[in-house]
């Protein structure tokens, strides 16, 4: 059975589960890598973020600095507390438009790991009133519970000078039933929102924005797409819209614009979607059997710190679990199947370091925030439409941007065993211009060395001069190779 369905509610794995909560930590520090029973990384995932926010081309390069930007008091202050000195440049260029009065709607794109978070959290603190107590003024909605709290966490930190400021998650099992919501914003999945708002737990009346995160996904999901359109229906017709993804693909756009109408647009072309800091790579295994002898290997053999393993299926996720622990490695799988306290303590776990390696699916694709994450590992090569056919490139930039977060250096590695998924990662290869380079697996050493001659090769891009074409690549020499579109024996 595939997992991208929620049997629950008909939309994609990682939408919505309806089962308790607890709070989960939103971390945004390296953890302690130690006691995982894997070896702990050997290269340095951070870029020196001072270099970076001075370098023009870089994503993360403002002109100004938080002070030059008007901003209230208390979320100055709360800015400052997190050590964020300097506005990325989608902070820089999207918080103007959005703190203007009259508000204006806004869609906001920026590639993952960029802050587009804090953008949206300081535009939300600016517009409450909190000498309205428990007022609610702002909606925040997202497609997992997961990415639900963790913007709920962002929005208590960047807030805790806000005197007053009162924070709920509307999410399934987090609110007594029936009684009022007593918050100035609420964060939650759209069901969960739905649901109380239809029954008259969440006042409307006063709000005064609505922030759609992964709205791409929120909006085109057939489950999640309606739902959100319900919610808005709702709502006073004056309220300011935000709209914020990594990705917008045109066939969402018209309906974006339709939903936000009138917004701004911070938008970016298709070459500068991907971030340069994550090296990306493929390994071409010879079948699907080879596919979990590959990934064991990797894991015995290779150095690697914090990890994100993404698979098609629940089943796979607990079947390749399985396997690994017997192969004496460490590994937790998270997904859509367990209950969500349980999803909220494995959640924190890999936050916290304590696990280091985690088997999901689609679930964590979109707006998890892991700061150690070294390395992403597409298992299964992330497909769409019925029955699997066509490659998802959204997901697979999703995918991969759970590292390289803000500046640090990671690694993505695709596997491919068919033609098939052969096909499928050489279409969003060049569909995004991206220079996949290929691993060779017949000596680890050497794959190991050329992995860190690409990290070391794109930490230099990234640092001095990326630009949208000259993407790192690290030719020839023992284990690496560019990869051309040169298909093995197993995939042509
Ligand atoms: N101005 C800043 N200075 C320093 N760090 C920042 C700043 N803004 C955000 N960050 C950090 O950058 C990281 C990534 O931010 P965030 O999760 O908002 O990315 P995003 O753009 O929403 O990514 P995604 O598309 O994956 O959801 C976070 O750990 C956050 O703490």
């Amino acid at each position: 059975m595939s997992d991208v369905a929620n049997p629950a509610t008909g939309a994609p794995e990682g939408t919505e589960n309806t089962s308790s909560v607890s709070e989960a930590q939103v971390d945004g520090n390296v953890p302690d890598l130690g006691g995982s029973g894997l070896v702990e990384n050997n290269y340095d995932v951070e870029v020196k973020l001072g270099d970076l926010q001075q370098n023009p081309d870089s994503i993360l390069y403002s002109a100004k600095s938080f002070s030059d930007m008007n901003l209230p008091e208390p979320i100055y202050k709360g800015l400052l507390s997190l050590n964020y000195h300097k506005p990325s440049k989608i902070q820089e260029r999207a918080l103007p438009l959005m703190l203007a009065n009259p508000p204006r709607n806004m869609i906001a794109q920026s590639q993952s790991g960029t802050g587009k978070t804090a953008a949206f959290v300081v535009t939300v603190l600016s517009r409450i009133d909190l000498s309205q107590s428990q007022q609610p003024q702002a909606l925040v909605l997202a497609p997992s519970r997961e990415l639900a709290r963790q913007i709920e966490g962002v929005i208590n930190k960047i807030g805790k000078f806000c005197e007053g400021l009162i924070v709920a998650a509307a999410l399934p099992g987090a609110l007594e039933r029936g009684a009022p919501v007593r918050a100035n914003v609420i964060v939650g999945t759209p069901g969960t929102v739905m649901d109380i708002t239809r029954r008259r737990q969440l006042d409307v009346s006063k709000l005064r924005v609505l922030v759609i995160d992964e709205a791409d996904n929120m909006l085109d999901q057939q489950g999640l797409g309606d739902q959100c359109v319900r919610v808005k229906n709702s709502l006073p017709r004056t309220i300011q819209i935000l709209l914020f993804s990594a990705t917008f693909p045109d066939k969402v756009m018209g309906f974006a614009e339709k939903f936000a109408p009138g917004a701004d647009q911070i938008r970016l072309k298709q070459t500068e979607l991907t971030v340069s800091g994550i090296s990306q790579m493929y390994i071409d295994c010879d079948s699907e059997t080879d596919k979990y002898e590959t990934l064991v290997k990797l894991y015995g053999l290779m150095t690697i710190g914090s990890s994100v393993i993404f698979v098609k299926t629940r089943e796979s996720a607990n079947e390749i679990q399985k396997r690994m622990e017997a192969d004496g490695h460490r590994v937790a799988a998270l997904h859509g199947a367990f209950d969500g306290l349980e999803r909220d303590r494995l959640l924190e776990d890999f936050r916290s370091g304590r696990s280091k390696v985690l088997l999901t699916t689609n679930v964590l694709a979109r707006g998890i925030d892991v700061s150690s994450v070294s390395m992403v590992i597409n298992y299964d090569i992330p497909m769409k439409g019925r029955g699997d056919t066509e490659p998802d490139p959204e997901t697979y930039l999703h995918r991969i941007g759970r590292t390289g977060r803000f500046g640090r250096i990671g690694v993505s590695i695709s596997f491919v065993s068919d033609k098939k998924s052969y096909t499928a990662l050489s279409s969003i290869a060049q569909q995004y211009e991206i220079d996949l380079v290929q691993l060779d697996t017949s000596d680890w050493d050497a794959a190991e060395e050329a992995v860190q001659r690409v990290i070391k090769s794109n930490r230099a891009k990234a640092t001095f001069a990326p630009s949208a074409t000259d993407a790192a690549t690290a030719n020839g020499g023992n284990g690496a190779a560019a990869a051309a579109p040169a298909p093995s024996s197993t995939t042509s």
